[in-house]
């Protein structure tokens, strides 16, 4: 066909041009018209009306007076590999001009001032670029042809001069000429139909509707709509009425622009394509514009963005402000643009994004102390050695004499630098206190009482103190200052967990701290330091000890000599308890089971019980041991261990290591399940009895593992870690939003320091995940209250999972729970039934015999998966009945460390998910992941 048609076209001067390139010959698009000349037509042909030249308004000139920097200019961009060979302009009625005559000036912008019923053209130069001129077509008549062309020739024409003289970037270099290959398009919302033959296909008509404010995306959308593969990059236009509004001045007009761009970007795009190429699918990897949301694929993206000064923003939304739903993702590299970019250069991108004038909060939108910043406010809080984290269009409060800095009616969030002039004097109820206590005039909140408490600081009676910048506080009309109160390293783990600032040492020594903090900010590392909170609870014996320290170990969190010291004294003296309690079962045991052996005996012979009596039974044991069995239990029992711990106990262990070994014992271990207080691990250190009780015994990191508990009080603990980066992670792209050093804090909290009904729960309220941990084996394992009355301990592990989901805290708050000690279960399950817990009743795992049923690959499942799967959907239809929100659910075998690693990155995936969620809550995972939305 191409060789056919290009028999008709006229002689092309270019092709005798020596750059004229062989290639470009075969990529030539043609167009041809013939007369219509078939029956007359039943349906009406729209009319052209005739342009009234003198109501067509003209482009305003830019003033070089404005603030030219603060002006998105229309700027040309090229097309790719394109020539016509013969001007001509396609208009509605079927009609084409010619316009090869006037096609040898020069142009670069053009202004579609004024136009605004939606009618375009386009201009094309078959070397490379095309403009567009917004309603250069008249619908009246005929007759405005040639009027309308001359007078976008001449508007072109002069608005190019004065484009030149503001300095518009000829951005595509040789493609600013308009040869006489440029060819002039009309569109109409009407039909069009006819002569040429890209439009005369049905389904390819323009659907511009005259009144719309039409944004570039959607005018390219459109046009791409009607010819795919004659897609033209187009010059972009900025409404004139929104010229002139330069950043901060007219926030109103502002907003209500990039709404209308929001909203025909949505309009106009079908979901899931790109909106420059109108191609791609929900799951095609797209970025999205932080202004209007208007999402380009891998090809389109650099086309639509261009060099990114302000970061991820369409080119005709450089200069506005951002979609504040989007501000969380501001400087958050994507997978796309590390993909388009190298890395430093998608760094510089990156760092523009957050640091341009554009992209940041409007000083009247912030409030300290009640009343709105000045910018010059704005810039002394923003320029001082210690600036606020992340600010946001809020309320704040700011107590200038410590540097206390928070968001109104809530605690402290961080301390900035002290004595900065910004905002009105602080108020009493700043921080929404209900203490009494008052530190600096403001109320303080119930948290920094528990720290100030904690801390030695005597709040009786309800004091008022003066705390200063350096941590150091006074009682009101008291002389005595007290200093260096709030160094301690366990006020600070407190503050860490109560999420409080605390006063650094080196503010309080004078150390050259601004210097730190500045450096700290050069590197853009101060927000990112905010560690991501892992609030960790289960229910006696669930492993969270050990998960706890198996991500010390994993993550580089070394065990320090004070905290290595109290696991090997834990470790020993658990080693008397492990052998107390079960010299204590054994003696339960070896009476029940003489007794039953007399009762036989007495079945048998018919005489009473008593006749005869049974002397042994296999728990019993020999004279020598029992001795020293009863000594040790009497110890005990009148709770002394502690008085021959650890010297004279090292003498005994011998014994210890006899008596494990010996039948009895073994046979009463043999029945764990119904020892209380016993996990399955003792026998890892009781095998070890005398190398453990050695006075220069050393805990190894595995013995560290087995031991139980982390600290002698069982209380709070908490680790701050990175993940690393694994080979996996590299190969997978997971990455913490682009900084591989991100913080999270794990805290792991024992059951009987959350208080009655958890209340102690509510210091954790800046968690950002609850990880709640169960014992797998627990179905099999009972509790016995005082009156001898048996527990199921997953029931009570399950109502303590009720009580924390229950509690404020969690509502709003994802959940994870961990189900433990997998490698137990695969064990336990082939010992005693699931259904041994009556909340499993009808676990009844079915077996195919049928290899290729459906059922094939669950049936390969080994029968403590399926018990896994089973207990994991009852704890979800119980979270979902209580929250109607979903539970997330690991697997893990707390001595193995790749499993625990596992179930802490799935908490740090659940975690990314959430932030992503804010920005794009209509079913997509973020700018530049895979979308996931469900609707075609
Ligand atoms: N085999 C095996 N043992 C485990 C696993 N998780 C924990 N344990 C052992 O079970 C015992 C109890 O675990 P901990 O981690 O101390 O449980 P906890 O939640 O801290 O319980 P409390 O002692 O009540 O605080 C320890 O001896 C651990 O070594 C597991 O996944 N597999
Ligand atoms: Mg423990």
């Amino acid at each position: 066909m191409a060789t056919f048609f290009r028999k008709f076209l006229p002689t092309n001067p270019s092709a005798s041009n020596s750059n004229f390139n062989a290639d470009d010959e075969y990529n030539m698009e043609y167009s041809f018209a013939l007369q219509y000349s078939g029956p007359p037509v039943t349906y009406d042909i729209p009319r052209v009306v005739p342009v009234d030249v003198g109501h067509i308004p003209t482009a305003a000139e830019v003033s070089t007076s404005s603030s030219l920097s603060n002006l998105s200019l229309p700027v040309v961009q090229p097309i790719v590999k394109k020539r016509k060979d013969h001007l001509s302009m396609r208009l509605p009625n079927e009609r084409k001009l010619d316009l090869s005559a006037a096609a040898n000036s020069p142009i670069s912008v053009i202004d579609a001032g004024g136009f605004d019923d939606g009618r375009e053209a386009r201009l094309s130069s078959g070397q490379g670029t095309s403009f567009r001129v917004v309603n250069v077509i008249d619908d009246s008549g005929e007759s405005g042809y040639s009027d309308s062309y001359e007078f976008i020739t001449r508007r072109v024409l002069n608005r190019n001069a004065s484009s030149r003289s503001l300095g518009v970037s000829e951005s595509h270099g040789n493609s600013h000429e308009l040869s006489e290959n440029m060819d002039v398009e009309g569109v109409s919302d009407g039909p069009v139909g006819g002569l040429s033959s890209e439009f005369d296909k049905p389904g390819l008509r323009s659907p511009i509707l005259s009144s719309e404010i039409t944004s570039c995306e959607e005018e390219e959308s459109v046009h791409e709509a009607r010819s795919p593969r004659h897609r033209i990059p187009i010059v972009k236009f900025r409404d004139p009425e929104l010229s002139d509004i330069v950043y901060g001045e007219n926030d109103h007009v502002e907003s209500v622009v990039v709404q209308e761009k929001q909203r025909s970007t949505r309009a106009s795009v079908g979901k899931g394509l790109c909106h420059l190429c109108l191609k791609g699918n929900q799951f095609t990897q797209k970025e999205a514009c932080l202004v209007c949301s208007a999402k380009y694929c891998y090809k389109c993206v650099l086309r639509a963005m261009g060099s990114m000064p302000e970061g991820r923003k369409c080119i005709s939304c450089i200069g506005y402000r951002i979609d504040e739903s989007k501000r969380a993702t501001l400087g958050k590299s994507s997978r796309m643009i590390k993909r388009l970019h190298v890395k430093a250069r998608a760094k510089e991108i990156m760092r523009h994004e957050i640091s341009c004038k554009a992209n940041q909060f409007p000083p009247e939108l912030i409030y300290v102390n009640g009343r709105s910043l000045s910018e010059a406010e704005l810039v002394e809080l923003l320029c001082c050695p210690n600036p606020p984290r992340k600010l946001e269009p809020i309320k704040y409060w700011y107590d200038k004499v410590s540097g206390l800095w928070g968001k109104e009616g809530k605690k402290p969030c961080q301390i900035i630098s002290a004595q900065l002039s910004v905002g009105d004097q602080i108020m009493r109820n700043a921080s929404n206190g209900n203490t009494n206590i008052l530190v600096n005039n403001r109320e303080i909140t119930r948290s920094e009482l528990w720290m100030l408490e904690f801390a030695g600081i005597n709040c009786e009676g309800k004091p008022h103190f003066w705390m200063s910048a350096d941590g150091s506080f006074q009682e009101e009309g008291q002389k005595n200052v007290m200093k260096q109160k709030l160094f301690k390293p366990r006020i600070k783990l407190l503050c860490a967990i109560l999420s409080l600032p605390v006063p650094s040492e080196a503010a309080h020594s004078g150390i050259q701290e601004d210097n730190k903090i500045t450096s700290k900010l050069a590197s853009g590392n101060l927000e990112q330091r905010k560690p991501c909170k892992f609030l960790m609870v289960g229910s006696e014996k669930s492993g969270t000890s050990t998960l706890f320290k198996q991500a010390k170990i994993l993550y580089n969190a070394p065990f320090s000599e004070e905290e290595r010291q109290e696991i090997k004294i834990i470790i020993q003296s658990k080693l008397y308890s492990y052998i107390g309690i079960l010299l204590e079962d054994r003696e339960r045991f070896e009476e029940e089971s003489l007794n039953r052996a007399r009762m036989k005996h007495a079945d048998q012979l018919g005489a009473s019980p008593t006749d005869q009596i049974a002397e042994e039974s296999i728990y019993s044991i020999n004279k020598r041991l029992r001795a020293f069995s009863d000594w040790l239990l009497q110890v005990m029992v009148s709770g002394n261990l502690e008085a021959i711990f650890p010297a004279s106990t090292r003498e005994y262990a011998p014994l210890v290591e006899e008596l494990w070994k010996d039948k009895a014992i073994q046979a009463t271990y043999n029945r764990i399940n119904e020892l209380q207080m016993l996990s399955q691990g003792v026998s890892y250190f009781l095998n070890r009895a005398v190398e453990i009780t050695r006075a220069d015994y050393e805990p190894s990191d595995i013995d560290i593992l087995h031991a139980e508990g982390i600290t002698l009080s069982n209380g709070i603990a908490s680790v701050e870690f990175s993940f690393p980066k694994s080979v996996q992670d590299s190969y997978m792209d997971i990455t913490d939003h682009d900084d591989p050093l991100k913080r999270y804090q794990l805290i792991r909290v024992h059951t009987s320091s959350l208080g009655n009904k958890c209340k102690w729960l509510e210091m954790f309220e800046e968690v950002d995940l609850v990880i709640y941990c169960v014992s797998l084996t627990d179905y099999c394992q009972f509790s016995y209250d005082t009156n001898g009355d048996a527990t199921n301990n997953m029931l009570k592990s399950r109502n303590l999972f009720e009580t924390i989901v229950n509690h404020a805290i969690s509502s709003e708050k994802d959940c994870l729970l961990i189900l433990t000690k997998f490698d137990l279960l695969e064990e336990m399950i082939e010992k005693v039934p699931l259904t041994r817990c009556e909340w499993f009743h009808d676990f009844n795992p079915v077996i195919s015999s049928n290899p290729n049923s459906n059922m094939s690959n669950n049936s390969n499942a080994s029968l403590a998966q399926r018990a896994f799967h089973y207990i994991a959907s009852k704890f979800k239809g119980e979270f979902y009945s209580l929250t109607g929100n979903r539970l997330y659910v690991s697997q893990v075998s707390g001595l193995e460390a790749d499993s625990v690693d596992e179930a802490l990155k799935y908490a740090r995936e659940i975690l990314n998910w959430d932030f992503e969620k804010p920005t794009y809550n209509i079913n997509e995972w973020s700018s530049g992941s895979v979308e996931i939305s469900s609707s075609s």
